[in-house]
């Protein structure tokens, strides 16, 4: 799939030569490589490669909360043309190296106050990353230890398999509701597809926030483990989905998946002109500044 986001500048910057990360240019080997593979990646997302077991590592790292803003998206798309694009890679494992958070969703900031062609832009990425990541050749496994709303969710359950760390605080949904938002509607057919219709229409108007014994019990992940045990649990998941040839299982995700991507596909503008004239409304705004002044007051 051809990276199809019109990020200008940035993207340009950012299809330089990966730049390495500081820890990389120190000489730090990639986890699990004994023989001095070296990571990899871009400001927010470092890439653990293991040529050897053909898994790369992805560690998003955007602090505090991995907010999905256009940088990191773009980081993120990049990273995974990169990895798609290179054969030595079958499967990759989506994590955080933030602390407790797996991903705090979108980033509100990039949809409250702006202009109709940022949030455009912006959207346009969000779909890109969401495309990518749910029709990826690759097999990609979610170890998701932190917390998973809305935007993050999206991400966990369009990976092919969930590992979900067993702490309380790590809730995972698509609470959007909660913030005066909606799901679009492929959000909502990506729930549809992995927890059913009636388990979806609840999870979706009430703003379900599942943590993991409810998420494992309504099968928005597929397993819950200790913490210190979710790397190695996603690894032993890929080795598994690995030892299925590549040509068969891709072409079964495509004959699974492809009809859910193709509703977004073909109506991609219409969907982005939605989004522009649905957040761009002074309620939609108003709800998102109400939200935003909560999480601030939360800290004080
Ligand atoms: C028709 C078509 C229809 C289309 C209709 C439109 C569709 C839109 C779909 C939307 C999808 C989404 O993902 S919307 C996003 C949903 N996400 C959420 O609801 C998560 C909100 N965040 C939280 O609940 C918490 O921050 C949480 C993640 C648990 C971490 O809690 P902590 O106590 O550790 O940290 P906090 O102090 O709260 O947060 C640290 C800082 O990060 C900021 N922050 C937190 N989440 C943020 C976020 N998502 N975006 C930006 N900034 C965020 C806080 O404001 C703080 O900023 P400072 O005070 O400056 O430090």
């Amino acid at each position: 799939m051809a990276l199809t986001v019109g990020l200008r500048p940035l993207t340009r910057a950012l299809l330089r030569p990966w730049a390495r990360v500081p820890g990389a240019a120190l000489g730090r080997p990639a986890a699990g490589s004994g023989d001095g593979v070296r990571c990899f990646g871009s400001p927010r997302v470092l890439v653990e490669p293991d040529p050897a077991a053909g898994v790369a590592v992805m560690k998003m790292r955007n602090p505090p909360v991995n907010s999905l803003s256009l940088e990191f998206l773009t980081e993120l798309l990049i990273s995974l043309e990169k990895l798609e694009n290179d054969k030595t890679f079958r499967g990759i494992i989506i994590t955080s190296d933030c602390p407790g958070i797996f991903s705090a969703g979108l980033d509100l900031l990039e949809m409250y106050g702006r202009d109709p062609a940022h949030c455009a832009e912006y959207w346009k990425a969000v779909q890109e990353l969401w495309l990518r990541v749910y029709l990826s050749n690759l097999v990609v496994i979610g170890a998701i230890n932190g917390i998973s709303p809305a935007g993050g969710c999206l991400l966990s359950l369009s990976c092919d398999y969930r590992v979900l760390a067993n702490n309380p605080k790590y809730a995972i949904g698509l609470n959007e509701t909660l913030l005066g938002i909606i799901a679009p509607f492929w959000f909502k057919d990506v729930l549809v597809n992995t927890i059913g219709h009636r388990a979806a229409e609840r999870a979706l108007q009430l703003g379900f926030l599942f943590p993991p014994s409810d998420a494992l019990q309504v099968g928005i992940v597929d397993q819950v483990v200790p913490e210190d045990q979710v790397q190695s649990t996603a690894r032993s998941v890929m080795a598994q989905w690995l030892a299925i040839p590549d040509h068969a299982r891709q072409l079964t995700k495509n004959l699974v998946r492809k009809p859910t991507a193709d509703r977004l596909l073909q109506q991609r503008d219409a969907d982005i002109q939605n989004f522009v004239r649905f957040i761009s409304r002074d309620s939609i705004q108003k709800s998102l500044h109400v939200y935003l002044e909560k999480l601030k007051q939360k800290k004080g």
